[in-house]
């Protein structure tokens, strides 16, 4: 915004300007929010309660953005961040806040959207299940991979831009794997295989994935090219230096979008699959499938929709949304039936595969968007008990609840990784005659503004 423009609306600030202000609270990307003469200013890294000194450097209509200069007034709720690159990877929002304070926030972010987005002002909102040791706790990691003075370079991208920040000493995701990935740089550089860019080279990304009760590691790395020259002797000797590496796959990925996987895997060497253990049950996670991120509070949060689902006692339950069936198994032993639904062929090949694995034999999994399958359910005019609803981060397509709704069940379970949708979705079914009683914060993403969410949802009538 120009200055005369700036002067013209009544916005009190413009870019370089340092403005001392006082950070109210936190929004749901993890920037404190303050405001300077009444206007907004989103600014990260601050603590709210904190009077700091901030420079401005983005002006919008409503609000504007400003970098921290210094901290003015010190809440003791600010700790010393523990990794050497937060603020500079762009993958924890607050790490410089102690971890029951990061808590709080999370559960005031949950019932903020419920307030403000759904218009929900009566919803038990429970403090949040942290966790006891909240580092090292992702099962899965996901890498860029660039090149940097003719060297290769994994990591991160650094917040809003494509700098890569390296990633080896990650305090979310498992120590072990610092030095497979070493590894793999070594020996892609030794191949001559060198990063893609506008062209040329190959080498787009890396996911790792660890089990963490087997121990068990699967590699894919994803490529621009069909060819990858070199894959098996890399993927051998890997395998041999790193006894836990069991599983080496490529994945081509030709397209612009920002996702990291395209459609086509190609094992390399060892298994399709690595076998995880969440309470008493055991998967198996494939390279394409979902498997939630972290398995200690993975556990937690099922056993949260089990303890929702169980008092009604139900006959048939419904799991959509479904993935590789991992709640439609923990609730095995809750309904006398479980149909699961998944948009991704491959997670309900695992869903099946998982069913046996467990002896389960009375969950059933259909193939097919919830907008497709939910209707068929209605033509069979199934009864049943509940429904549970684990969309992804855009939550359900308002078709999908009005779907559900008709389908009548008593109670609805929704897991939410994301609280605006959950609040916009709760909003929708309250108009459907459903009403969310209660909602369990489970804080799956420490150190990041992200938060998992159980919410129960009753039949009005
Ligand atoms: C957040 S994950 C939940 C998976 C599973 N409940 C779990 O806990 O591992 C969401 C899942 O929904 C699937 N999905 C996305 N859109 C879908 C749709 N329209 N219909 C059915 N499944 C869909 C994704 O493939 C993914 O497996």
């Amino acid at each position: 915004m120009e200055a005369w423009e700036k002067m013209a609306s009544g916005v009190p600030v413009s870019v370089g300007q340092e403005v001392e202000i006082c950070i109210d609270n936190i929004n749901h990307q993890g920037e404190g929010v303050g405001r300077y003469r009444g206007f907004a200013l989103f600014v990260p890294y601050t603590v709210p309660g904190e009077k700091i000194l901030a420079r401005v450097i983005q002006v919008k209509k409503n609000y504007a953005r400003g970098e921290l200069v210094e901290v003015l007034e010190k809440r003791r709720e600010r700790v010393l961040p523990r990794c050497h690159n937060f603020g500079r990877c762009g993958g924890c929002h607050l790490q410089h806040i102690d971890y029951p304070s990061q808590l709080k926030i999370k559960r005031e972010l949950v019932q903020e959207a419920l307030r403000r987005i759904g218009g929900l002002q009566d919803v038990l909102v429970h403090p949040v299940i942290g966790m006891k040791e909240p580092w090292y706790y992702r099962n899965r990691v996901q890498l860029h991979v660039g090149e940097r003075n003719g060297e290769l370079v994994i990591g991160f991208y650094a917040p809003g831009t494509r700098r890569l920040v390296e990633a080896e000493r990650c305090l979310l995701f498992p120590p072990e794997l610092a030095p497979v990935i070493e590894r793999m740089k070594q020996l892609f550089q030794h191949c001559g295989i060198k990063a893609y860019r506008h062209g040329k080279g190959i080498l787009r990304h890396l996911v790792l994935k660890k089990s963490r009760s087997t121990g068990e590691v699967m590699l894919v790395v994803v490529t621009y090219t069909n060819s990858f020259p070199g894959g098996e002797m890399i993927a051998e000797k890997l395998m041999a230096e790193f006894p836990e590496v069991v599983s080496v796959l490529q994945n081509v990925n030709r397209s612009r979008s920002p996702l990291v996987l395209g459609p086509r895997f190609r094992l390399i060497k060892g298994k399709e699959t690595i076998r995880e253990k969440i309470g008493p049950f055991q998967f198996l996670i494939s390279a394409p499938s979902f498997f939630q991120v972290n398995p200690e509070q993975t556990e937690i949060l099922y056993h949260k929709v089990v303890e929702y689902i169980e008092p009604l006692k139900p006959e048939t339950v419904v799991d959509v949304y479904c993935g590789t069936g991992t709640i439609a198994i923990f609730l095995s032993q809750t309904a006398r039936k479980i149909i699961g639904i998944e948009t991704v062929a491959a997670a309900v090949e695992d869903a099946r595969v998982n069913a046996a694995l467990n002896r389960v034999h009375n969950c059933e999994f259909r193939v097919g968007t919830a907008e497709e399958v939910i209707p068929e359910l209605e033509r069979e005019q199934l009864e049943l008990q509940a429904v549970v609803l684990d969309p992804p981060r855009r939550g359900c397509d308002r078709r999908v609840l009005g779907a559900v709704a008709r389908l009548n069940p008593r109670r609805i379970i929704y897991v939410s990784c994301d609280p605006a949708t959950l609040a916009r979705d709760l909003k929708i079914l309250q108009e459907l005659g459903y009403h969310a009683r209660q909602v369990q914060p489970v804080d799956m993403f420490p150190h990041t503004y992200h938060i998992e969410t159980v919410a129960q949802i009753d039949r009005l009538k």
